[in-house]
């Protein structure tokens, strides 16, 4: 373990704006030395807010947020004071989505911009060091005009990475068409970790922040509610919310007995929940899996659709179950159609890809991402 201190420390944090209700709750985020941890969520769960507030653009209710060991907000340590350092003071580089250079300075000057004050050789080492870093040591002498997109983004990131030990970055890489955001996500990650910058990053796309982050802090109404490693939450998702955020689900609720939950596609243990209560099946698409096999433990299913997408492809399904009706389900498979639409198709159920939690949706915001109640697929 490093003895460097944790590069950015929020404990309890709570803000809000005019309204006077808080849209971020509680928020406890400890950032080690060159870690990347993705703040994910939907819109509106406060994600730029808890950035905005370790970037010292917004003083919070309460907590205190230290950087580098140091105190940049809250109670002194000898409650001498309330201390609030101001966003240039705290040693931290932005990147936001309007990532725009300055039009009227060359490249090197942009990036020189954030080091002032500093000898003159030492500005133009750093500048060197962190244009190659990203790929544009040849471009020092150029105008921004004179780049791509592309180009004026990992400019951008040279120029925020330049001064500091830490990064802010608030959706930096919407702004880019697919491909363009694939190669700059895939070289500014490896920038991050070269640097050994400690990075907190703002997105909605779960891909991006499993690609990205160390650890993900997964956000709902304002509190972080599963901070973990990108396998940590896809193993072991908390909440339906867990699920929900990352994919399309089957989802079956019905009441424990004998300590599981009987559904048309299986039977699961539903461990921590006791007989009668009301619980809910969710499963991921890829956890049904067309088989060759009519095994007792198979389910067969209709196919209604199919929908490729080149690396994978998506199957819309209906299961009969009898009193039930017709249960629509949606399976993801590896690859092109192993079926047709009209055919009749088995399915084995991967295990630890279903989940079941109690349905109680105590604290679900209303968002769209709240299924109905009631067995079904959900997200068409
Ligand atoms: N300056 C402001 N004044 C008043 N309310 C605000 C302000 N900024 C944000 N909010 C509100 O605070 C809540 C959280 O907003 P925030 O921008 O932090 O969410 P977010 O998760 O980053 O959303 P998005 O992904 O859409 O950017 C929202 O309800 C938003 O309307």
């Amino acid at each position: 373990m490093s003895d460097a201190p944790e590069a950015l420390v929020l404990a309890d944090v709570t803000h809000g704006y005019d309204s006077g209700t808080p849209v971020v709750r509680d928020v406890t985020l400890t950032l080690a030395a060159g870690e990347v941890v993705c703040l994910l969520g939907p819109s509106g769960c406060g994600k730029t807010t808890s950035l905005r507030l370790a970037a010292g653009l917004e003083r919070p209710w309460a907590g205190p947020i230290r950087m580098g060991g140091r105190l940049v907000e809250g109670m002194d340590d000898d409650e001498s004071g309330v201390r609030h350092l101001p966003p240039e003071r705290r040693r931290v580089g932005f990147l936001f989505q309007d990532f725009a250079l300055f039009p009227h300075l060359r490249v090197g000057d942009n990036i020189a911009f954030g080091l002032k004050g500093q000898p003159r050789a030492r500005v133009a080492e750093r500048v060197g060091a962190v244009l190659a870093a990203v790929g544009m040591a040849d471009s020092v002498r150029a105008w921004p005009h004179q780049l791509s997109g592309g180009q004026q983004q990992r400019v951008a990131l040279a120029r925020a990475l330049a001064p500091n030990p830490a990064l802010l970055l608030d959706e930096p890489f919407s702004g880019l068409d697919t491909s363009l955001r694939r190669t700059v996500r895939d070289r500014a990650l490896r920038v991050l970790r070269e640097a050994g910058v400690a990075a907190l990053m703002v997105t909605h796309d779960p891909e991006e922040a499993m690609f990205m982050a160390d650890r993900i802090a997964l956000m709902q109404a304002g509190q972080v509610v599963q901070l973990d490693t990108p396998m940590g939450l896809h193993r072991h998702p908390k909440s339906p919310f867990a699920v929900r955020f990352f994919s399309q689900t089957n989802e079956w609720a019905g009441r424990v007995r004998d300590g599981a939950l009987d559904t048309p596609l299986g039977v699961f243990p539903a461990s921590g929940l006791r007989d009668g209560a009301a619980a809910r099946l969710l499963t991921r698409p890829q956890a049904l899996v067309p088989t060759a096999r009519t095994g007792a433990a198979d389910i067969l299913a209709r196919v209604v659709s199919v929908r490729p997408l080149g690396h994978q492809t998506i199957l819309l399904l209906t299961q009969e179950t009898g009193a039930a009706g017709d249960l629509p389900l949606v399976a993801c498979v590896p690859g092109p159609a192993p079926c047709a639409a009209g055919e009749t198709i088995a399915l084995r159920v991967e295990p630890q890809a279903c989940f079941v939690f109690a349905d109680d949706h105590g604290g679900e915001p209303a968002d769209d991402r709240v299924p109905k109640r009631g067995p079904g697929v959900r997200a068409w």
